[in-house]
């Protein structure tokens, strides 16, 4: 996408051929920084401390850390113990999990004289089919959008909730549940976005809306708690959020609160979909309240608050009392019951078993 019209994706290779550039996320809005991974380690950290995040852009950033590792060591030990590192560094989001398979099937039975030329080709291949995936996301968006936009009498703007960021910058490019609203906008509907903050991290405040902002969108942050009040009073016309693993059965797990805003929709009949790339499907697995793990994070981040004073200087600071303790659970699962449909790059299925099998040929699962 573009900033300030120059076009980046959210990590690509330096001139150098082999070093990985990614956007520090954890600086925006504020400053726009560009880190330079030249290591394993780096990709790992970026991961964990959550430089880059989101579903997609997770596993594009362990296939290139599986590419930077392999400059080390191609040996099959180095590159084992490179594998679990980066797998461990998150434990939710499935595309970690199936970009280090993709990784582990194509390397091993290679030479170790051809491990680091494929690994890159590997992790390219990743990154560009991402791409291709959530533009195709976002062209299946705008048939949804456009039927909503429709049956609303074309009365403007139309009112897009979503929480969290699944945007451009939760994956390589275009993004999942923002690509639709690109497409949207760039197609002349007048779309306006409710943007939920999203404690504890504030992706929504700080990652999402810079970059609605940086393409024109009008937005508008809300605190977490609002969006029932809005749907409440019509103004809200659909909800559209990202995920980070869905189940074969259509169970969503996405950034905590997703589950709150879902049964608000299904309270007041409003379109709840869901931003599905192929790859987020985890076919392994039907019920996600019990076999997805949701990752618990450091309290730190909900004990502090991050951002800029009135002297222009970035800081953190503490929000509740230092003999107080907090909890901090990453993600929630949505149950496909209150998911409308999930909008995937291959067309918009139902949240259930069969809509899934349908839409990716699997249908020897039957429903179960
Ligand atoms: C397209 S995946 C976006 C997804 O990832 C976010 O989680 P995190 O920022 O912790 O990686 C959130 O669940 C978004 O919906």
């Amino acid at each position: 996408m573009k900033i300030d019209g120059t076009s980046y994706r959210s990590i690509w290779l330096n001139d150098d051929g082999w070093s990985v550039n990614i956007i520090d996320q954890t600086r925006l809005p504020h400053e726009f920084h560009v880190e330079r991974l030249t290591t394993v380690d780096q990709a790992a950290h970026a991961i964990k401390a959550m430089l880059v995040r989101g579903a997609p852009l997770i596993g594009a950033t362990a296939a290139y850390g599986v590419c930077l590792g392999l400059r080390a060591d191609a040996g099959d030990v180095a590159f084992n113990k490179m594998c679990e590192a980066l797998i461990a560094t998150r434990p939710t989001a499935v595309n970690l999990r199936w970009a280090i398979r993709a990784m582990q099937d194509l390397i091993l039975p290679l030479p170790e004289s051809e491990r680091v030329s494929a690994a890159y080709e590997k992790a390219t291949q990743i990154c560009d089919e991402d791409v291709a995936i959530n533009s195709a996301i976002g062209d299946h968006g705008l048939g949804v959008i456009e039927a909503i936009w429709e049956k609303k009498g074309k009365v403007g703007p139309l009112n897009i909730l979503t929480h969290c960021n699944a945007g451009w910058l939760a994956t390589v490019d275009w993004g999942t549940a923002l690509s639709p609203i690109y497409k949207a906008h760039d197609a002349g509907i007048p779309v306006h976005v409710w943007v939920d903050e999203t404690r504890p991290r504030n992706q929504g405040a700080h990652l999402t809306c810079w970059e609605l902002g940086k393409h024109g969108v009008e937005h508008t942050l809300i605190v977490d708690n609002v969006g029932g009040h809005l749907m409440q009073h019509g103004q809200v016309d659909l909800c559209i959020t990202g995920t980070d693993r869905t189940t074969a059965a259509g169970d969503v797990c996405n950034k905590i609160g997703t589950y709150l805003k879902a049964l608000a929709a299904k309270d007041n009949n409003v379109p709840f979909y869901v931003a599905l790339p192929g790859p987020t499907i985890d076919w392994e697995i039907d019920d996600g309240v019990k076999d997805i793990p949701i990752e618990i994070r450091d309290s730190h981040e909900v004990d502090y608050i991050q951002g800029k004073d009135s002297a222009g200087q970035v800081s953190e600071v503490r929000i509740l009392p230092e003999e107080s303790s907090s909890a901090n659970y990453a993600f929630d699962v949505t149950p496909a019951c209150l998911v409308t449909g999930l909008i995937t790059e291959r067309g918009v299925a139902d949240a259930s078993k069969e809509g899934l099998a349908r839409l990716y040929d699997r249908l020897e699962y039957k429903a179960s």
